[in-house]
C-alpha cells in the first residue's frame, strides 16, 4: 500500500507531542489522544474499521454490562490482602492493582459465573483495553476496570445501555416515520417512541412519573460525565472572585444581613457542582447556596450541609429573588428555543438589575471539528428531548429574543464547554 502523506505528518506531531506529555506541558494529553485517535482511524482499513466499530464495539459494551451483573469487576481487583499464586503488582495512575488468575477471577463473581466464560470475556476487554493481560491466564484492572466498581459508573452503564440504548437501536423506526426529519418537540422522540409515551411525557416527566430508578441512574451519569472535565469555577476559566463574590454586599466589611443567596443552581440534578463549589470556595461564599430541580430528584441530592434542596419548576417564576447568580449546566442544551426561552424569562423578574447574572454553562459548537463528546451529546439531546447544540450566533439570538444580553463567553484552555454570562 502507498504510505499516506497525512500519516506521516500525523507521526511526526505525534513525536513532538509525545515529548511535550513527557514534559508535563499543559493540553498535550489531550492534542496527543486526538493526534493518536486520528492516526488510528487513518491506517484502519475498511474492513477492519467496519469489524471494530460494528463488532467490536458493541461486544465490548456488552461484556461491560454483563460484567456488572456478575460483579467482575470486584472480583477482578480480588482481596485486599490476597498473596501467593504469583500475583504481581502493577501501579496505574499511582494505585496498585494486583494481577489475578482467571480462575480466582471466576471464582469470585457472584453469581458465580463459568471460568471459561470469565476468560473470555477478560481476553475481550483486554483487547479493547479495559483490563491489562499479564500473562497467559493473568489479568489486572486498569483505572476504568476499577472505576466499574462505583456505584456511579455502574449506573452510568445501566442507563446508558438499558434505558438510553434502546432508543437510539429505534432510530430507523422513529425516522422512516417522521420523513427523516429531526426531532423538535420533547414529546416525540426516539425516547418517547420507544417508551411509549410520545404526546404525553418528555424524558424528565418519564423518569418522575413511570421510571424513578431510570431517574436516579441518569443523575448518577451526569456526575460522571462532568467528573473529569473543568470545572467552571477552577483557575483559568470563569474569574469567580473577580465577577462573582468581590461585588456582593457584605464581601468588603459592608453591612449584609446574612440572608443573601450567592448561587441558586437551576435543575442541579444530583447536586455535583454545588457540592464542589462548596469545597472549592468553602468560607469565601458570601452567601446562601441553593440546589433546584424537579422534587423527585431534589429529594435525592446527597448535598450535604451548607446547600439547601429546593423543588422546583424551572418553567415557573424563579421563587429566590436577588440572588448574586442563576447557574444552568447542561439545561438550556435540552430544549428547543421557545422552552428555553420560557426558563429565562421565568429568571428575569427575580433578578437585581446591575446585579444578577445567570450562568449558562453549555457547549457551544464549533461550525467545523467538533469533538466526539460534543458530536455524540447532540445526538443523544436529539434521540430523547428533540434538542440540538447551538453554534455562539445561535445561542446569541435565542439569548436576545429571551430580553436578556451576553456579557462574556469564558472557556477554559482545555475545555470544550463555556460559560456564558448575561445580564
Ligand atoms: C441534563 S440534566 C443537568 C443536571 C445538572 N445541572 C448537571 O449538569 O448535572 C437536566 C436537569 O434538568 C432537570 N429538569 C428537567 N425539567 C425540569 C423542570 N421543568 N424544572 C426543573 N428542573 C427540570 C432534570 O431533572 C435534570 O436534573
Amino acid at each position: 500500500m502507498p504510505r499516506d502523506a497525512g500519516v506521516d505528518s500525523l507521526l511526526r506531531d505525534i513525536s513532538q507531542l509525545g515529548e511535550a506529555y513527557q514534559h508535563g506541558e499543559q493540553g498535550a494529553r489531550e492534542r496527543l489522544m486526538s493526534s493518536c485517535q486520528t492516526l488510528f482511524s487513518s491506517l484502519m482499513l475498511p474492513a477492519e474499521n467496519m469489524l471494530m466499530t460494528q463488532w467490536a464495539y458493541p461486544t465490548h459494551n456488552a461484556v461491560i454490562r454483563l460484567g456488572l451483573d456478575i460483579h467482575l469487576f470486584e472480583a477482578l481487583l480480588g482481596d485486599e490482602d490476597a498473596t501467593g499464586d504469583g500475583n504481581t503488582d502493577t501501579k496505574e495512575g499511582g494505585t496498585t492493582f494486583k494481577s489475578q488468575s482467571t480462575s480466582a477471577i471466576a471464582a469470585r463473581t457472584d453469581p458465580k459465573a463459568e471460568p471459561s466464560l470469565v476468560g473470555r470475556m477478560l481476553r475481550h476487554l483486554a483487547a479493547m483495553g479495559t483490563v491489562r493481560e499479564t500473562g497467559p491466564d493473568e489479568f489486572v484492572a486498569t483505572p476504568f476496570a476499577r472505576a466499574l466498581t462505583l456505584e456511579s459508573f455502574r449506573d452510568t452503564v445501566l442507563f446508558i445501555q438499558d434505558d438510553y440504548q434502546p432508543c437510539v437501536t429505534g432510530w430507523p423506526a422513529f425516522f422512516a416515520r417522521s420523513g427523516y426529519v429531526a426531532p423538535t418537540s420533547s414529546l416525540d422522540t426516539p425516547f418517547t417512541l420507544e417508551k411509549g409515551c410520545s404526546g404525553q411525557l418528555n424524558y424528565f416527566e418519564f423518569f418522575g412519573q413511570r421510571a424513578p430508578l431510570m431517574g436516579k441512574r441518569f443523575a448518577s451519569m451526569m456526575g460522571v460525565w462532568s467528573r473529569d472535565r473543568r470545572k467552571w469555577f477552577e483557575a483559568g476559566y470563569y474569574p469567580v472572585r473577580e465577577r462573582l463574590i468581590e461585588g456582593v454586599a457584605g464581601f468588603r466589611g459592608e453591612a449584609a444581613d446574612g440572608e443573601e443567596v450567592f448561587l441558586v443552581d437551576v435543575g442541579g440534578g444530583s447536586g455535583h457542582d454545588l457540592r464542589q463549589f462548596m469545597e472549592k470556595f468553602r468560607d469565601d461564599i458570601p452567601g446562601k447556596l441553593i440546589l433546584q430541580d424537579r422534587p423527585e430528584v431534589v429529594e435525592l441530592a446527597d448535598t450535604g450541609a451548607g446547600i439547601r434542596k429546593m423543588g422546583h419548576d424551572f418553567l415557573s417564576e424563579q421563587p429566590i429573588k436577588g440572588a448574586r447568580a442563576y447557574y444552568l449546566h447542561s439545561i438550556i442544551q435540552d430544549w428547543g428555543d421557545e422552552t428555553n426561552v420560557q426558563i429565562l424569562r421565568s429568571l428575569i423578574p427575580a433578578m437585581k438589575k446591575g446585579y444578577s447574572k445567570i450562568l449558562i454553562n453549555d457547549y457551544v459548537v464549533p461550525n467545523e471539528g467538533a469533538h466526539w463528546l460534543q458530536t455524540s451529546l447532540d445526538c443523544e439531546l436529539m434521540s430523547t428531548l428533540g434538542a440540538r447544540h447551538r453554534t455562539e450566533a445561535e445561542m446569541r439570538s435565542m439569548i436576545n429574543g429571551a430580553g436578556l444580553t451576553v456579557t462574556g463567553i469564558f472557556r477554559h484552555p482545555l475545555s470544550l464547554d463555556c460559560i456564558v454570562e448575561l445580564e
